[in-house]
């Protein structure tokens, strides 16, 4: 258990339902984690990844949100459309040592899985793996994670 606790969004596409129901049903009982909201997609519905993923990834922008754990079939539709908003640095991870670098590195908010590429167990994992680490605004990453921040502010110089 850590300090604070988190809220988190989940989505998918329909290629994702299987994992984000077992996954979200993991975080409601998970003892660090106060809110999980569900974005989508219902059962039957054929709504596109990148609408789903950009919902996620707005209210993690607007700070309704901790962090985001989406879910298509490869996990690399919602990432990139997650990574369309500012302020959101979104991966895809399916080992235990990125994950766990993409929060401690990268101070991603947004975790990003594909259903087709790896089986539920290690999802299941590594989502709980996730949850353990928080970053460090102290650590040596942090001037590298605001050095990407500075990329997304327009430079009037051109
Ligand atoms: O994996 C997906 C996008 O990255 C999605 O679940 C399926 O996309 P499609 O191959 O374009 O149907």
């Amino acid at each position: 258990m850590t300090d604070t606790k988190l809220r988190i969004v989940i989505g998918c596409d329909e290629a994702g339902v299987r994992f984000r129901d077992a996954l979200k049903a993991d975080l409601l009982r998970h003892a660090d984690v106060s809110d999980v909201t569900d974005v989508g997609v219902t059962a039957n519905d054929s709504e596109a990844y990148p609408h789903v993923a950009v919902r996620a990834a707005r209210m993690v922008a607007a700070g309704e949100a901790d962090r985001a754990l989406l879910i298509c079939g490869t996990g690399l539709g919602v990432a990139i459309s997650a990574n369309k908003i500012p302020g959101i640095r979104a991966v895809t991870a399916h080992d235990v040592y990125s994950v766990q670098r993409s929060v401690l590195s990268n101070d991603a908010q947004v975790l990003c899985f594909g259903e087709r590429v790896i089986g539920l167990e290690l999802a299941r994992m590594l989502a709980q793996e996730w949850l353990k680490y928080r970053f460090d605004p102290s650590s040596a990453s942090a001037s590298k994670v605001a050095a990407i921040r500075d990329y997304e502010t327009p430079n009037p110089a051109g």
